[in-house]
């Protein structure tokens, strides 16, 4: 049986771009880029005031000037005037270009005027103060943002600034979304004592949300070999079909042999991993992968998060999902020879991994209120205070 780091190896070695496409800046947040992006021009694009002020000419000053004239008042968006003559200031505004004549920017609070009669009561001047110079952050034609980065509200905010109003994102993945079992119902039909209703159907959708993909195809497929090949066979095209239930141990457990009944290659059916042991994983004949998550809820929430997840993440270019370690605060028995996964809060001071209470991986509430999914390895009997532990924030 592989472990989970041999599955995510495996998986993610198989992954595979979704193909490109240009779209709007307004799509653009949480998409990720497919191409580089240089500066258009100079960042700030011209010497720019940082203060509401005078802009003067520090070798005017130096020569023993004291007292100006305003020359010209200068806002954001207008062009001042070029040659500030000796004894003259522009009175200008956050935002506007100061003049090439003028390189010192006088705020407002060190500078009295009366009428067009301009004082300061500063004794030295820097040349450049409070001016942000052209090109000082970025030149034009620098390489600002490369292909593989997601969009960040400061990345979109960047492409704006570069004009880019259509960018090439990665193209999402076309997916299809089976729940499977008899005893499974719709959210919204009558409920039998022996029913249950289908929360997995809304789980995988959101978790989905997360990566901005809308199953192309999302529907319940009861217990029936047939059935489920049928239905099966219409997305073998796809790049990524998900499946939940149905690939334990039970007589009614068909989707392994279903799959490889329809010319799928078994990658793995199980691991040692807690929960989520029954996973069964394949690669389509397309090269797209199938994930059947075992039904539990709280098992088909973790091998999403460690196989979906890993997978998307690689497929993108954002490499794996980041793994992160602090120190534990509580108790934790190991219940299985196996690596086990279990929610917990980020919180206290000192900050600090808390287990969250959940019963068995059948547990409705999935770790309410959890921050972050911790590890507890197959060779750490108890967690104890202090020990470090690593987590994969939700
Ligand atoms: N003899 C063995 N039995 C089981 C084993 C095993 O190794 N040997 N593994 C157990 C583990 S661990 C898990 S996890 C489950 C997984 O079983 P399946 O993937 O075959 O899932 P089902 O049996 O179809 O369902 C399990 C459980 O989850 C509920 N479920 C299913 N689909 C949904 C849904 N869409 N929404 C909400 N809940 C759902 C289902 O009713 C069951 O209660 O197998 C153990 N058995
Ligand atoms: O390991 Mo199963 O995935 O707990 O219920």
């Amino acid at each position: 049986m592989l472990n989970y780091i041999q599955a995510q190896q495996l998986i993610t070695s198989l992954s595979r771009s979704f193909g490109t496409e240009y779209i709007s800046l307004d799509d653009a947040d949480g998409r990720v880029l497919a191409e580089d992006v240089a500066a258009d021009r100079d960042y700030p694009p011209f010497n720019r005031a940082t203060m509401d002020g005078y802009a003067i000419s520090t070798a005017d000053w130096e020569s023993g000037t004291r007292a100006f004239k305003v020359q010209q008042v200068i806002y954001a968006g207008q062009v001042g005037e070029a040659g500030l003559q000796a004894g003259y200031c522009y009175k200008i505004m956050t935002g506007a270009p100061v003049p090439l004549s003028a390189n010192a920017v006088i705020r407002r609070e060190d500078a009295t005027q009366v009428d067009g009669n301009v004082s300061f009561s500063l004794e030295t001047m820097r040349p450049y103060q409070n001016i942000a110079r052209q090109g000082e952050d970025i030149k034009a034609g620098t390489g600002i943002l490369s292909a593989n980065t997601l969009c960040t509200p400061a990345v979109v905010s960047l492409l704006a600034t570069l004009g880019r109003h259509r960018v090439m994102v990665a193209s999402l993945p076309k997916v299809a979304l089976f729940t499977t079992g008899d005893e499974v119902v719709e959210v919204s039909a009558a409920i039998k004592p022996h029913q249950i209703r289908n929360s997995n159907e809304y789980l995988l959708q959101s978790l989905l949300k997360k990566w901005l993909i809308k199953p192309a195809v999302c529907n319940h497929v009861i217990d029936d070999k047939q059935h489920l090949a049928e239905t099966l066979k219409t997305v073998l095209g796809f790049d990524i079909i998900i499946t939940c239930g149905g690939v334990s141990a039970g007589d009614a457990d068909y989707l392994p042999e279903v799959l490889e009944g329809l010319g799928v290659k078994k990658l793995f059916h199980k691991l040692s991993i807690r929960p989520g042991k029954p996973i069964w994983c394949g690669q389509l004949p397309m090269g797209g992968l199938v994930f059947a998550l075992p039904g539990n809820p709280f098992s088909c929430m973790v091998t999403f998060k460690l196989f979906i997840e890993a997978y998307l993440s690689v497929c993108f270019g954002l490499g794996m999902p980041r793994i992160l370690t602090l120190p534990f605060n509580g108790k934790r028995k190991r219940s299985s020879g196996f690596d086990e996964f279990f929610p917990v809060s980020i919180s206290g001071e000192p900050i600090a991994v808390n287990l969250i209470p959940i019963n068995t991986s059948g547990d409705i509430r999935l770790g309410l209120n959890a921050d972050a999914l911790a590890l507890q390895p197959c060779d750490a009997d108890e967690l104890n205070d202090g020990d470090s532990v690593s987590y994969l924030l939700f």
